[in-house]
């Protein structure tokens, strides 16, 4: 009996947490969860030489001057270019992870970095890829 007082106690503490993502973490919860967000996009270094070497063959360079990756495309018009970068805007927003690019007329020129940890990691990888799966339909 004991137990389950103490079970029906500590379940109404666990539930919301559990169940509801806008339940206020503490100062701490906030900290540990943050570096789980950040540690689980970092590369290792095989994962880093395997990935680069798939997205080099797609036409991605490794830029000199920073750790990131670049690439420019080319499309017939600028709708098929502005189209193929709404398509890849509303990824970046549900990535909440953002190119940096440049576009004139037909050309769209793409940079993919990691702000938050100050080079490459999966995320880029990931978008990367999305945009060569887009580019492909365009
Ligand atoms: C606060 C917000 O989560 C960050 O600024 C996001 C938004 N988009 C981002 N985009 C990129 N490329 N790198 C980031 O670190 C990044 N961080």
């Amino acid at each position: 009996m004991r137990w389950l007082m103490f079970t029906t106690l500590s379940t109404r503490h666990l539930w919301p947490n559990l169940l509801s993502k806008s339940v206020d973490r503490t100062p701490l919860q906030r900290i540990f969860s943050a570096k789980m967000t950040m540690d689980t996009h970092w590369l290792t270094p095989a994962e880093r030489e395997q990935q680069l070497l798939e997205l080099k063959a797609t036409g991605w360079v490794e830029m000199e001057e920073r750790d990131a990756i670049y690439k420019e495309l080319t499309f017939k018009t600028f709708n098929q270019a502005f189209g193929f970068m709404s398509r890849v805007a509303l990824q970046a927003e549900r990535m909440n992870h953002h190119p940096e690019w440049f576009n004139v007329y037909n050309k769209v020129q793409i940079t993919l970095t990691t702000h938050a940890c100050g080079g490459l990691s999966k995320r880029d990888i990931k978008l990367a890829k999305f945009i060569d799966k887009v580019a492909l339909t365009m």
